[in-house]
């Protein structure tokens, strides 16, 4: 008689023991110990000023955290600086979008690999694979008609995919998207939502911090919700959506 496999335990992939960091008096993540599934869609919950953004920063080498522990797929990485962590696999949008405004689209992804600004310089010279590659990623954003446009005159929206776009240039497994959502118009959201389903599918890792609760709620296979810098709650998104925790942190009761 054969019996049924056990559930395997999702693997890990971005993992924190005790992390902290406070700002003077302002304790921004309070001994958080949290840990995402590879593999997975996660997304990182909580009022504001619960220390998300902070979360992404320590974890990406942006801030040094006063205390604790980061692993990325079992390796420890605390304390190394942002390249590294990229090198790592591990890529990452910013709430406030993050593209040179008077740069052209195409340039813009090429500067995303070559952090000297001397994109333009170095596309004229050749490189062709790169400039492919990123003809390539503008095409899966919907944006390739907008190559030549400076990237300041794109929508928000545009500038999100754009952003997105310049992430997936350095070929991360694991994206960190914080607000992918936020100031973009409904059709646009959902035309993200479709992407990262379609880039996980293909094997990439996703962390999303989001205030919108509907793309949280049908995206994510995984969700933590945080309340004054620690995680108050973890599981599927049907059971997150119940729990009287959040409900509480959300609604200050
Ligand atoms: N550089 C800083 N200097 C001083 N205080 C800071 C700094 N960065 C964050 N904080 C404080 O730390 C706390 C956590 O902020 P953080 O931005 O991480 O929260 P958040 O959950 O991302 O908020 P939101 O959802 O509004 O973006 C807040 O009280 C914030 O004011």
């Amino acid at each position: 008689m054969s019996e049924a496999a056990p559930e395997s335990e999702p693997a890990p992939s971005l993992a924190t023991t005790g992390l902290t960091k406070a700002f003077g008096g302002v304790t921004a993540l309070d001994s958080a110990t949290v840990t995402f599934h590879h593999g997975k869609v996660n997304a990182l919950i909580g009022p504001n000023g619960s220390g998300k953004t902070t979360f992404f920063n320590c974890v990406t080498g942006m801030i040094r955290p006063d205390a604790g522990r980061t692993a990325y797929r079992g390796r420890d990485l605390t304390g190394r600086p942002p390249h590294r962590i990229a090198r790592a696999g591990i890529g990452r949008s910013f709430q406030l979008c993050r593209v040179f405004p008077r740069m052209t689209v195409l340039d813009n992804l090429l500067a995303a690999v070559r952090p000297h600004g001397l994109a333009g310089q170095l596309a004229r010279s050749g490189r062709r694979e790169e400039t492919e590659r990123a003809r390539d990623w503008l095409t899966r954003m919907g944006i390739e008609h907008l190559e030549r446009a400076e990237a300041g005159r794109l929508s928000w929206g545009q500038q999100k995919l754009l952003e997105l776009a310049g992430v997936l240039m350095s070929e991360p497994e694991l994206i960190l998207l914080d607000e992918p959502a936020g100031g973009v118009n409904p059709a646009l959201v959902d035309r993200i939502g479709d992407l990262v389903r379609e880039l996980n599918a293909e094997g990439r890792t996703f962390l999303i911090v989001e205030h919108n609760m509907d793309m949280v709620m049908s995206l994510s296979d995984h969700v933590v919700v945080f309340d004054r810098g620690r995680p108050i709650a973890q599981g599927p998104p049907q059971v997150i959506q119940s729990d009287e925790r959040v409900l509480g942190a959300y609604l200050g009761i």
